[in-house]
């Protein structure tokens, strides 16, 4: 396949438009490569500066989080086709051929469109000489099928891991960080799925804030298995079209935050004037569903958060649920300061995100096996802040999106070694009576890790530890 000789010519072009959400892909991929974008902030703002219509809008994003997911395997196929080592390629060449491949690979987009295009996307934003590079390179990959390429790329790779890493466009130390976290729960058969899932585009699902809306409400969408606040998108579309959306009554949100959420809140009755923290509360999405909760049951809640800028985001997140104190500061201190004072504390610390591949596209390929390390440290030292924060007989869910044992069971396990009056309660007994269905929760600890494969949520761990005097 890398010997294709045959000579191209670039006959004579006239240079047409570029459509709209392919420039808006590819400004989105230059963004994430150069400034260290998020797509998924990236994406909606072009979206919202170009005008897109919504079916451009939708093309734009599979554009946009197709490549840059599939990004790994696609480099393979671009060094082949071109016989060239992938650093050798300009960046904004080698974002138009990614999106190239994309088209052709993994989109039901016409072979020739997705050339041509591809080609007059060149014209606009590269070299004369690239645009027949570009064409080359795109017509030798579009002589073969993806089943073809995945075959082709894997074939020389024994080992069972890269091999999953290169067909599934994951790093290896992530494939083998899941692979790990499966096992543990006697699962390991399950990787290939779970690789399968973080590829694939997850469904928009809505919280209803409790106290807030009645049955009839004019949000389509159907309940979620799992959460008894959750509805699931099926229409899919911008969700703010929905007026109780747009007030923040309904929220956008993961049906496993949901549920980590619901865990702490829910884990016995509420007695009127406990009091709660979310010691990592940016940007607000659990505090807005636990501050609900608290108001409902009588409790309240503070909010911290250590970065101003997301302190600020809990506070608009929280516009509608006025108690609630948001604070800025590091939760690191609050043990010290505030000994022995909440009743219930969410602690979703930071972490490397491993859990929501699905929603970050870039994560994957900016998170190194160093981030482990760091976070990790932070982690315990958070955790330690708040168990000395927990009132004797409170409730602390350790919560975080990522199912790295490093930075889940290894944080619990430790926090429990080093404090004798500290135990772990079981958050799956609590789960099961505040899901609708019974979730398929394996291994035997008594924390809680779900699954997108599994549970079509992001991967949440939620651990929930109380103390004693
Ligand atoms: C996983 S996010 C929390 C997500 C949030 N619970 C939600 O549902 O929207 C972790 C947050 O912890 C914050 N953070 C990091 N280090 C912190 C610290 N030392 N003290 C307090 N917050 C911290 C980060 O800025 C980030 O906003």
């Amino acid at each position: 396949m890398s010997n294709d000789k045959r000579p191209h010519t670039k006959g004579p072009r006239r240079s047409r438009p570029v459509t709209p959400s392919r420039l808006v892909a590819f400004e989105v991929l230059m963004a994430v490569d150069v400034d260290d974008a998020y797509a998924n902030l990236a994406l909606p703002a072009k979206i919202r500066e170009f005008g897109l219509s919504s079916n451009d809008a939708g093309l734009a994003t599979e554009l946009t989080y197709g490549t840059l997911r599939m990004q790994g395997f696609y480099d393979r196929v671009i060094a082949n086709a071109a016989a060239r080592d992938i650093d050798t390629i300009d960046l904004v060449v080698l974002n138009i051929l990614r999106m190239g491949v994309h088209q052709l690979l993994n989109m039901r987009v016409a072979q020739h469109a997705a050339v041509d295009e591809s080609v007059n996307l060149a014209e606009h934003m590269a070299s004369l000489g690239a645009v027949g590079f570009v064409n080359a390179v795109l017509r030798r990959t579009s002589r073969h099928d993806l089943e073809d390429w995945q075959e082709f790329i894997t074939k020389d790779i024994s080992n069972a891991d890269e091999r999953l890493a290169a067909l599934y466009s994951h790093p290896v130390w992530i494939v083998r960080a899941l692979k790990q976290s499966l096992e543990a729960e006697g699962r390991g058969e399950e990787l290939e799925n779970l690789l399968a899932s973080d590829n694939l585009n997850p469904r928009v699902t809505l919280v209803e804030l409790p106290g807030f809306v009645d049955a009839n409400d004019e949000v389509e969408g159907e309940p979620t298995n799992y959460s008894p606040l959750g509805m699931s998108l099926n229409t899919g579309g911008d969700p703010t079209r929905f007026a109780r959306v747009r007030e923040g009554v309904v929220r956008v949100q993961d049906e496993g935050s949901q549920l980590a959420a619901l865990v702490l809140s829910r884990h016995h009755e509420i007695t009127p004037g406990e009091k709660w923290l979310d010691m990592c509360a940016g940007p607000g999405g659990k505090a807005a569903l636990l501050a609900a909760e608290a108001t409902l049951g009588g409790a309240e809640l503070t909010a911290n958060e250590v970065i101003p800028g997301r302190a600020d985001l809990v506070r608009k997140a929280l516009a509608i649920l006025p108690d609630v104190d948001v604070v800025t500061g590091d939760g690191v201190d609050i043990g010290l300061d505030q000994p022995n004072t909440y009743d219930r504390i969410l602690l979703d610390a930071p972490c490397t995100g491993l859990g929501a591949l699905r929603r970050r596209p870039e994560a994957r390929w900016r998170k190194s096996p160093k981030d482990v390390g760091d976070l990790t440290a932070l982690q315990a030292q958070l955790l330690t802040s708040a168990l000395h924060a927990l009132k004797p007989g409170g409730v602390l869910a350790y919560v975080t999106c990522s199912p790295h044992l490093a930075e889940t069971r290894a944080i619990v396990e430790g926090a429990l070694r080093k404090n004798q009056n500290v135990s772990e309660l079981d958050a799956r007994a609590v789960l099961s009576d505040v899901a609708m269905e019974t979730m398929d929760i394996a291994g035997d600890s008594q924390s809680v890790q779900l699954w997108p494969h599994r549970h079509g949520t992001d991967a949440m761990f939620i651990s929930l530890l109380t103390k004693s005097e």
